[in-house]
């Protein structure tokens, strides 16, 4: 039977959440919790995708409805997720606007992948992307005209930040009132970075809207977890309907785990989240840190190195004892850095996760911009080991075998490096990619002779 809400005798929540960046992680995840919150019957999303309409055309003909599947190591889990209520393209702005300035909606939250902010290194806006510089010009005009709401609909940002900032603008003009917003991406410090880039862009655009976004709009700051691979939807369809007899043409599949932790206030409510699992803390950055540099980091390490070794899945990779060792090594490095937590449950929940040979995630999907998920999941702790006078060799072992990854060309090269420099991995070329990475790492002989020590052994593996 083709999915509805009539056929399914399921109710539509009223809309009180916008999401920008409709993808598969956003409906195993925020999605997920928010039909598991004790108040669902109070929350539907509006869901707009990133860049393409391929998911409007798939869930709004079943009324946003679709299927999860968790995907355990012994069977399947099939789910129906009502939350979203709404399925609209990321490029119909005008729509965007008026679902953000709507004063139901409550909370912004988007999963728009790390590129996606368009930040440069230092974390601020790229003001050499030039579709953020013609997005800040574009802005500056709109909000500088004397009515700019007679003309929101001509103005078409083309960047995520640039649409949630005219988006923004709309409610502050019609005194919708506050709002929260909350970044899903795997971003050190997503929340500090969403709300920093912000305010430069106003700074650059709009005075009202700087002094109003300080007043009125909450940051929220996440760290989100639920490995959800890209998955083959015609085929996932066709296994739906064997196993529920529900025709769904966007099903999404993911692991029974999941984890959400939010730090910041939600001036217009929230849904009550906590019994399905998000946990609200003080301070996020220790669980930020654990689960970037454990999972992320482990990951970014088996997707470079895992493909030199012939694997094309996580679950493979890490049942390589090459690859199981380098992880292990680097989790050692990490736990150091991590006082205050028994990582001892984590590890082994992560490794079991990792090794469920049921979750097909692809090593080629992980393995993209690895030098700066390197910068910003191995290097910190490297450099917190180096710095309180330790050494750091499981990150040393990891940093080498990404340089084996990029070398053959697994992952890309830094920028600025050309790939025949680095055909040897010989003593210039390995200080050549540590100082792409950063250059104190390049400076700590001890660090860079760990680096040739586990490139060699690596090799030799
Ligand atoms: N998949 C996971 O396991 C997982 C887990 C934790 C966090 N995340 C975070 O969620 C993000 C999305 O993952 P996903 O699995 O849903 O991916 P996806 O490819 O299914 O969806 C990504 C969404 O982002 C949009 N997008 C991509 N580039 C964009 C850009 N430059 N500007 C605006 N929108 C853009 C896409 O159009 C799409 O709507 C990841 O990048 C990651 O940061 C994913
Ligand atoms: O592209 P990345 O490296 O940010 O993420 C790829 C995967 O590691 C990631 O999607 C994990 O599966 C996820 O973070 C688990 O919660």
């Amino acid at each position: 039977m083709r999915l509805s809400r009539a056929a399914a005798g399921v109710p539509t929540p009223p809309e009180r959440i916008v999401h920008l960046g409709l993808g598969a992680f956003h409906r195993a995840h925020q999605a997920w919790y928010t039909a598991h919150a004790a108040d669902a019957d109070e929350w539907g999303i509006a869901a707009f995708t990133g860049r393409s309409r391929d998911l409007v055309d798939r869930l709004g003909p079943q009324d946003g409805l679709y299927t999860l599947v968790e995907r355990a190591a012994d069977g399947d889990r099939f789910e129906l997720i009502p939350s979203i209520v709404r399925v609209e393209a990321g490029d119909d702005v005008p729509a965007f606007v008026t679902a953000v300035a709507d004063p139901q909606v409550a909370i912004l939250t988007l999963t728009i992948t790390e590129s996606g902010y368009r930040l440069s290194a230092d974390g601020t806006p790229d003001l050499e992307d030039e579709a953020v510089a013609s997005d800040v010009e574009l802005l500056r005009n709109a909000f500088t005209r004397d009515a700019p709401g007679d003309t929101t609909d001509a103005v078409r940002p083309a960047t995520a930040l640039g649409r949630v900032l005219l988006a923004l603008d709309a409610r502050r003009r019609t005194g919708a009132g506050p709002i929260a917003l909350v970044p899903c991406d795997n971003l050190p410090d997503n929340g500090g970075l969403l709300g920093r880039a912000l305010a430069d862009l106003t700074g650059r655009t709009s005075p009202d809207l700087a002094a109003w976004l300080a007043a009125s709009v909450s940051v929220v700051s996440t760290s989100i977890d639920r490995i959800t691979p890209a998955i083959d939807a015609d085929a996932e369809s066709h296994a739906v309907l064997e196993a529920t007899g529900w025709l769904d043409a966007a099903p999404v599949v993911t692991e029974p785990f999941s984890d959400w932790v939010l730090e910041g206030d939600f001036p217009a409510g929230r849904p009550d989240w906590e019994p399905a699992g998000a946990r609200f803390v003080d301070e996020i950055a220790p669980w930020e840190n654990r689960k970037l540099w454990m999972l992320n980091g482990a990951h970014t390490v088996l997707a470079t190195f895992g493909q030199t070794r012939g694997h094309t899945v996580v679950s493979a990779a890490i049942e390589d004892p090459v690859c199981r060792d380098l992880v292990e090594a680097l989790w050692d490095d990490d736990a150091r850095q991590l006082p205050g937590f028994d990582l001892a449950d984590y590890r082994a929940a992560l490794l079991e996760r990792f090794r469920n040979p049921r979750i097909e995630h692809r090593l080629a999907q992980i393995a993209q911009d690895s030098t700066t998920k390197m910068r910003l999941r191995i290097v910190p702790v490297a450099l917190g080991r180096l710095a309180s006078g330790h050494e750091a060799p499981g990150c040393a072992a990891a940093i080498a075998a990404w340089m084996l990854g990029v070398r053959a060309g697994w992952a890309p090269v830094p920028d600025g490096i050309d790939q025949p420099a680095i055909a040897d991995l010989d003593a210039s070329a390995r200080n050549t990619l540590l100082a792409a990475l950063d250059a104190r790492l390049a400076d700590d002989a001890g660090f860079a002779a760990h680096v040739a020590d586990a490139v060699a052994a690596l090799e030799a593996s």
